[in-house]
């Protein structure tokens, strides 16, 4: 992977950039739609790429491990092959949706021996395991397996998980060294920075994961509850540590707020299930502020969707139409929501892109929070 550093912002921390590797290029910022059982849901590959286009799609291992498990993916030629999206994958580690999925789960030096949220069976992943169960998935970009710290805890908690996330970090490297990639393309590990919200262990956090020298880094621990000025002090900390050649991902982030803000704090890649989540929700994200389409007031209202038709469906069908879907649970009304939001969010970040280029990404970042505050 190499990641070419385009144009610094002068007014703020942001960075337009291209990140490379052998499924393509990904024009950062870049927001990576959450696939996480190897489907973006309501969403076909087709639809996708013709009308949202992400350069890079996100899976998991742990729902990939559980079904349709490693042997059939191993068989299909990996993840790619296996949902016919031969674009750029990343995956996360587990560790994440061990802690936030299964019901009982221990978490000791070892590992974290955990319960299926499907059948009950118990399981165990350590960062050797889950370097081998990536290697079989096949994504191009791969997490650390890492504890992300509860929120809110004690300093104590939060030192002692994080020196856990390094040592852990330590065996990824030294495994995945031993597992050569099985599908002749590269593979490239990210790093995840911890450290609660404490600013000496964000700091000593960040030194370590710079310290590895990876292709690109991540910053976990965040979007798990604390307030957004917390965590934007928290991703300040961070990015004036991790090397300014190198993507940042900052993981589960966020509302568009919360984007455009990292953006300006030094962000390249993110991901989050709410512009998926909330639109099977009848939540739409719009450059106006939030639509809740159930909502009686759209009942007569025949315009379209969204005037600024960052895909077809914002032009093709109308508000009183969708909210219709809805009200009948017609399914057709998720799958236009999940892609009114996908494409409002790659809109979104595309748009950040372009005024980084312009040199102008400071005062409209700052008009478009203000904008995306209304409640339509
Ligand atoms: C929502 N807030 C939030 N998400 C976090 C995640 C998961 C990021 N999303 C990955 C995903 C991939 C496929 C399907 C669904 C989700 C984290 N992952 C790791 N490994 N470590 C974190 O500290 C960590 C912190 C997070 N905060």
């Amino acid at each position: 992977m190499k990641f070419d550093l385009i144009k610094k912002d002068e007014k703020s921390k942001a960075r337009a950039g291209i990140v490379t590797t052998d499924h393509g290029v990904i024009e950062t910022p870049i927001f990576m739609p959450v696939g996480t059982v190897a489907s973006v849901k309501g969403v076909h590959q087709r639809e996708l790429k013709d009308d949202i286009n992400p350069d890079i799609i996100l899976g998991n291992t742990y729902h990939l491990y559980l079904r349709p498990q490693t042997d059939i993916l191993e068989k299909a030629g990996g993840l790619h092959k296996f949902m016919n999206w031969d674009r750029n994958i990343l995956t996360d580690s587990g560790g994440y949706q061990v802690y936030s999925l299964s019901s009982n789960r221990k978490i000791k030096e070892e590992g974290v021996k955990f319960k299926s949220h499907i059948d009950g069976s118990y399981h165990f992943f350590s960062p050797e395991n889950v370097m081998e169960i990536q290697r079989t998935i096949g994504a191009d970009i791969i997490m650390a397996f890492d504890e992300c710290t509860p929120y809110p805890c004690d300093y104590r908690y939060a030192k002692r998980s994080m020196h856990m996330t390094h040592r852990w970090l330590d065996r990824c490297v030294d495994h995945l060294g031993k597992v050569p990639a099985k599908y002749g393309y590269e593979q490239t590990l990210f790093p995840i920075v911890q450290g609660s919200t404490y600013k000496d262990l964000r700091q000593q956090s960040a030194e370590y994961i710079a310290n590895v020298g990876a292709e690109g880094n991540a910053i976990g621990g965040l979007s798990v509850g604390e307030p957004a000025e917390e965590m934007y002090a928290m991703t300040e900390v961070v990015t004036a540590i991790l090397p300014e050649d190198k993507p940042r991902y900052l993981m589960g982030v966020g509302t568009p707020v919360n984007i455009l803000e990292n953006i300006a704090l030094g962000i390249d890649m993110f991901d989050c299930v709410m512009p998926t989540r909330n639109a099977r929700n009848g939540m739409l994200f719009t450059a106006n502020g939030i639509i809740n389409i159930k909502n009686k007031k759209w009942e007569a209202d025949f315009s379209p969707i969204d005037s600024m038709g960052h895909t077809f469906v914002d032009l093709e069908y109308s508000k009183a139409y969708l909210r219709h879907l809805f009200a009948a649970n017609e399914y057709l009304g998720k799958q236009i929501a999940t892609i009114h939001n996908l494409g409002f969010y790659l809109w979104l970040v595309r748009e950040a892109r372009r005024q980084i280029l312009a040199g102008t990404f400071r005062e409209w970042k700052d008009k478009m929070v203000i904008q995306l505050a209304q409640r339509l």
